[in-house]
């Protein structure tokens, strides 16, 4: 169908440039059809997936942060229990309270927010998580299990950028992606993902000397570094799909605060064919795809139960 918005010099035959990626619409749909498997869950084995979102600490953002996740886990009519723990809590009871969380049957996904407080070892606590609970996907277990091509949980940030990029793209076999951050939690995890879907997968990170040279010839360009701004033009090649994990917040006019990407936004969406917006991009899909691994952790406390 023609675009009916796009400006009158786009002639046909003239690369599309900059389309915005709406996550947020696209996890609004992921969203009511969770709500929609819920129900199924429910009439067919009498049970409501349960999500245990822990927060250690009082940090304001983590606190707005983690309170939505639990209006959203609400209304797709799942239960939602939170643990708010004091920024003096040693880790010994924390780890009693992820295994009396493992064995509460009503409880179907954990996930403890990260950064935890200083003096915590937080791949001693992640590791703590049932593996058939671990919505995060950050454990050894599940981790092993992405790169060795089997099926587990994943994380819910690498999830969302690869639910993005099919239904943009369709199949990705054969495609050049280049992924910027090498972390535990979203860039090896989204590495993985895409060479399991077939594309040629190159990571720069901190240590990568003249990362532009790599990201230039990216068909997939992912981004999640945490430094505000870092690609520009230079580092697109003409048509890529740009995907922004970053989120920092910055001080904006008049005393407030606003969200910004690892891409510098106007003039990567001049040469991109597709871009992700911050906000609005791969933050709701993080969300959206917690409540869907809850589901599929919901399903997986069946496995090995009569039916
Ligand atoms: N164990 C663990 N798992 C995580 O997945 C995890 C974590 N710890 N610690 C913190 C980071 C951060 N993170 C975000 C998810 C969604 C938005 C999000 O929805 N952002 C909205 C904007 C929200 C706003 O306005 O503040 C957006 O980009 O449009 C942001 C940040 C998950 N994290």
């Amino acid at each position: 169908m023609p675009d009916q918005t796009a400006p009158e010099t786009v002639t046909a035959g003239t690369p599309e440039r900059g389309r915005r990626i709406d996550g947020k619409a696209f996890a609004a749909g992921l969203r009511k059809q969770i709500a929609g498997d819920v129900v199924a869950f429910h009439e067919k084995h009498g049970i409501t997936p349960g999500l245990a979102v822990v927060l250690v600490g009082n940090d304001p953002a983590s606190e707005v942060y983690v309170r939505n996740k639990a209006l959203e886990t609400h209304r797709v009519g799942m239960r939602s229990f939170m643990h708010m723990l004091p920024e003096t809590t040693k880790e010994a009871e924390l780890l009693q309270l992820v295994d009396r969380l493992n064995a509460d049957p009503e409880i179907h996904g954990i996930l403890v927010q990260l950064p935890l407080p200083k003096g915590m070892d937080g791949r001693r606590i992640t590791n703590a998580i049932d593996p058939k609970k671990d919505v995060d996907g950050l454990g050894e277990v599940n981790a092993g299990r992405l790169s060795l091509g089997l099926p587990g949980l994943v994380p819910c940030t690498p999830l969302g950028c690869l639910m993005l990029l099919k239904s943009e793209l369709g199949n990705l076999r054969g495609l050049n992606a280049v992924v910027v951050g090498a972390s535990n939690l979203v860039g090896k995890p989204m590495a993985l993902l895409l060479l399991n879907e077939g594309c040629t997968v190159s990571v720069a990170h901190i240590d990568t000397v003249n990362p532009q040279a790599l990201t230039r010839m990216a068909d997939i360009l992912v981004v999640a570094t945490g430094v505000s701004g870092l690609v520009g033009r230079d580092w697109v090649k003409p048509g890529a799909t740009v995907i922004d994990v970053g989120i920092t917040r910055i001080p904006a006019s008049a005393g407030k605060t606003k969200l910004v990407g690892d891409v510098a936004f106007d003039e990567v969406a001049a040469v991109a064919g597709r871009i992700t917006p911050v906000p609005g991009g791969v933050g709701p899909m993080t969300i959206a795809c917690l409540l869907q691994n809850t589901v599929t952790a919901a399903r997986l406390s069946l496995e090995g139960a009569p039916d």
